[in-house]
């Protein structure tokens, strides 16, 4: 069984990202995982944090010279704005040494922000202050996630050969109009040539469309969320199944994209757009190819048929709704005094929907690394491809 955690504060000392029950013999390096930090801080439409804010990855545990033990893999990030944030968020500034501001300085939020967990957070855990709420709500633990992530996808890609990948669909409603073209599946490597890219689209003109929707909403004072989808190829037919709702891959991925903070819906394939097409339309038509393999017409369904990978590419999409802090007064209510207030307001990104399109990979490739896992099993990467081997091998040769 592999499994994963995160832990740490938006403004807090470090993340921390565990993972166990990768097998021992994987390749992954600090620098593997600082790339794909780096990855998940572009985008055009970031806020001011993520110019400074540095993610400096230490891989402390269940590593020796670049090879995974089989033991849990502890992974830090850390926050290198620490200093600027000691006095608010030290655990324990008697240990550290710590002089707290004297009573006033660091006053609570009392203005809860709309669109966020503040206010039912508050009542919940039972804080008069936003700071405990806001801290560990943030989409700055999904830091943690493309940490983790990382260690997934290099378990994939030397397992199995699986290569995930994501790219921008839309922006404030504009870029690809992907519900009425139809769906051409990308070349990985056409996908992976974006990353320098400031919206990571598949269409220059809709990039260029997408970047003056964004410099429009900035100057409007207002935000902007959008589309994006993943696609994971060179998934094996089998993974998940139909037997037991809760082993569907189709749930566990929209469970896992939906988990991505801001994300409000979420469709496999052409999802939303399969409800309006004909039965006759909404088909992958089961194919033998000139090389006596079987081979998809289409790929709407995104590669998953009963709860199980189908053995065409799986496609993910997922959307997400506009920054909630934006820069300008919204209403809310002082809950110390219970009457009308401005919502505190917070620095914050334009979009991140480019950013929560790699957080995206991420959840794709935990999601598929625990399903693998358990189909497959193995405590080292040659225990687990031969596995995966065994398994294809016996499918006579014109099922392959
Ligand atoms: C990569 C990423 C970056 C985000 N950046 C911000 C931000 O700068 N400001 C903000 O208000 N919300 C930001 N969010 C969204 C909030 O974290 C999210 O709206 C909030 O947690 C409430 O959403 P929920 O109701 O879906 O949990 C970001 C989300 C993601 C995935
Ligand atoms: C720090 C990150 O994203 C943050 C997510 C976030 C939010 O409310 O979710 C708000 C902003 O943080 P701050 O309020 O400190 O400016 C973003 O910068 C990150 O992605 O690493």
């Amino acid at each position: 069984m592999l499994r994963w955690q995160t832990a740490g504060e938006s403004h807090g000392k470090a993340l921390i990202a565990m993972i166990e029950g990768v097998p021992a013999g994987v390749r992954v390096c600090s620098q593997d995982i600082a790339d794909a930090l780096a990855r998940r801080r572009l985008g055009y439409g970031r806020g001011a944090r993520m110019k400074f804010e540095q993610d400096r990855v230490h891989l402390l545990t269940g590593v020796r010279h670049g090879v995974t033990l089989g033991s849990p893999i502890a992974i830090e990030i850390e926050n290198t704005e620490w200093p600027k944030w000691e006095q608010v968020m030290s655990a324990d500034p008697l240990e550290e040494g710590i002089e707290l501001a004297p009573v006033g300085r660091n006053a609570p939020l009392s203005r809860p922000r709309p669109g966020h967990a503040d206010l039912t957070g508050m009542r919940k855990y039972g804080f008069d202050d936003a700071r405990p709420i806001l801290e560990r709500s943030s989409a700055r633990e999904t830091a943690a996630r493309v940490a983790v992530g990382t260690v997934a996808a290099k378990l994939l890609q030397q397992a199995l050969g699986i290569v995930v990948v994501s790219h921008v669909l839309t922006i404030g409603g504009v870029g690809i109009d992907y519900r009425n073209q139809p769906y051409r599946l990308p070349k990985p490597e056409d996908v992976t040539a974006l990353d320098a890219s400031p919206v990571r689209t598949l269409d220059e003109n809709a990039q260029d469309r997408m970047m003056s929707r964004i410099d429009q909403a900035k100057s409007d004072a207002d935000t902007l969320g959008g589309v994006f989808e993943v696609i994971a190829y060179r998934v094996p037919a089998g993974i998940g199944t139909y037997v037991e709702s809760d082993r569907r891959l189709d749930a566990a991925l929209a469970g896992a994209f939906m988990s991505i903070q801001a994300m409000k819906a979420v469709e496999i394939g052409d999802g939303f757009t399969e409800a309006d097409r004909l039965g006759s339309q909404a088909q992958d038509e089961i194919v033998s190819t000139d090389e006596g393999k079987l081979g998809r017409l289409s790929n709407r369904a995104g590669g998953i048929e009963g709860g199980m990978s189908d053995g065409e590419p799986v496609r993910v999409r997922a959307a997400m709704k506009p920054i909630s802090s934006i820069p300008r007064a919204l209403r809310t209510v002082d809950i110390t005094t219970g009457q009308p207030a401005t919502a505190i307001n917070q620095r914050s990104d334009s979009t991140a929907v480019p950013a929560a399109a790699v957080v995206g990979e991420a959840m794709m490739n935990l999601t598929l690394a625990q399903y693998v896992m358990d189909k497959f099993a193995g405590d080292s990467v040659q225990e687990l491809s031969s596995n995966v081997v065994s398994y294809l091998q016996a499918w006579p040769e014109h099922l392959q």
